[in-house]
């Protein structure tokens, strides 16, 4: 198989869909790689670095998106990248579909196999190919919420940990999964006043053995919520339902009523968002203030830290990416339930249920459309 590594265009994102490393791999499979020139210059990697590992480099996107069967990217296609898509061309990558029509209706026009990242699933009941990201985003986030809280940014100017007499920061973390245990880590390790919300009661047995009262965790009710946003500092929006459009669990009356300076970093902004008031925002200018709450709400944070993202990312892609060369995507997502559920858009077809949902558009079983 033809694989396309394009260089990524979203602001300020480094990542690229495959290392050399991964190229090699590829190659000693037997696959051609074309990869665009420069596509990974912003984390160190020259066009030699991927000729030494197999690629051939191509001079533009264009001619990446003409040249390969499957394109492996890290971001959701931008809508002239969503032009070069071709009728049967496979699309492995980030989508977040459900809160953006435009790009479903894009991806539905193409006709291409669209396989997202995000909604790929385990047998342990886990999103394997979201998880290292939102490691990435779970641990930065604190470090972009203490920013916010700071006075040049429009924050209260609490130092998260405080110091010897003074009271550390009160971190609320809703959503407990991987980006909420993962902020919750760093913010005890900062020594934040720090408590977890999640509705899941498995997910809050297993943060209390982690966190054996270093962090307090609360089951998620309306009530709780808002108790708990209202007296924060700094507030971690994690929440998810795979596939699903975010729900908008902390309302504008909520932002109004929050303490003077305090701030809200809103990871799940990739989904639409957890509360009202969010919009994305980019690495160039990630924060604005609303009713004196600071916003961050970069939908790419992971690409701020691109190289350790990029590897990670990678190190859970690849194995995927070999099986969808060797097998075809036709034989490799009916032999794998859990790559079958990372299909979204097939020839036309809506085939993710919660995206068919946010957008009202038909859902077709993905496997009547591959013949199962
Ligand atoms: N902005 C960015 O750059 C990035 C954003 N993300 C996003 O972060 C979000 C969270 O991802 P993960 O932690 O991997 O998901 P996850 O599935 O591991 O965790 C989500 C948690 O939310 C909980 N939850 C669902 N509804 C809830 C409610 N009403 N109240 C409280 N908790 C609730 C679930 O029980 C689950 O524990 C996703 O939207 C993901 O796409 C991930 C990486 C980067
Ligand atoms: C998950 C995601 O949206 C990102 O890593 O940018
Ligand atoms: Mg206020």
């Amino acid at each position: 198989m033809i694989i396309g590594v394009p260089k990524e265009i979203k602001n300020h994102e480094y990542r690229v869909g495959m290392v050399p490393a991964s190229v090699r791999e590829l190659v000693n499979h037997g696959h051609q790689v074309v990869v665009e020139t420069n596509a990974g210059l912003g984390i160190g990697f020259t066009d030699e670095d991927y000729v030494a590992a197999g690629a051939a480099i191509l001079a533009s996107a264009e001619e990446v998106f003409a040249k390969a069967e499957m394109i492996v990217k890290v971001k959701e296609p931008l809508a002239n990248e969503r032009a070069r898509l071709r009728q049967d061309q496979l699309l492995f990558t980030y989508l977040h579909l459900a809160p953006d029509l435009p790009q479903t209706e894009d991806l539905v026009k193409s006709g291409a196999v669209c396989i997202a990242y995000e909604t790929v699933t385990d047998d342990r009941g886990g999103l394997p190919l979201l998880a290292p990201m939102s490691e990435v985003a779970g641990r930065m986030s604190i470090q972009a919420g203490a920013q916010a809280l700071e006075k040049s940014r429009g924050g209260r100017g609490v130092l998260i940990s405080g110091v010897p007499g003074t009271d550390p920061a009160k971190v609320v973390v809703i959503g407990g999964g991987v980006v909420g245990s993962n902020a919750a880590r760093i913010a005890v390790g900062m020594r934040a006043d720090v408590t977890i919300l999640d509705r899941s009661i498995d997910t809050l047995r297993r943060l209390d053995a982690e966190f054996g009262g270093r962090a307090k965790v609360v089951y998620s009710t309306a009530d709780a919520l808002e108790r708990h946003v209202l007296e924060a500092d700094l507030v971690i929006g994690a929440v998810l339902i795979p596939g699903a459009a975010a729900p908008k669990l902390v309302t504008a009356d909520h932002i109004k009523r929050m303490k003077q300076g305090a701030a809200i970093v809103d990871v799940a902004i990739d989904q639409g968002g957890c509360f009202e008031t969010s919009k994305a925002t980019t690495h160039a200018e990630p924060t604005y203030i609303v009713d004196d709450v600071v916003h961050y709400c970069v939908a790419n944070m992971p690409g701020a830290v691109a190289r350790t993202s990029t590897f990670a990312l990678n190190n859970a892609t690849l194995p995927y990416i070999i099986k969808l060369a060797n097998k075809g995507y036709k034989q490799a997502l009916l032999d794998d339930k859990h790559l079958l559920a990372g299909l979204n858009v097939m020839h036309g077809k809506v085939t993710c249920k919660e995206v068919a949902e946010a957008h009202n558009l038909a859902y077709v079983d993905p496997k009547a459309l591959l013949g199962a």
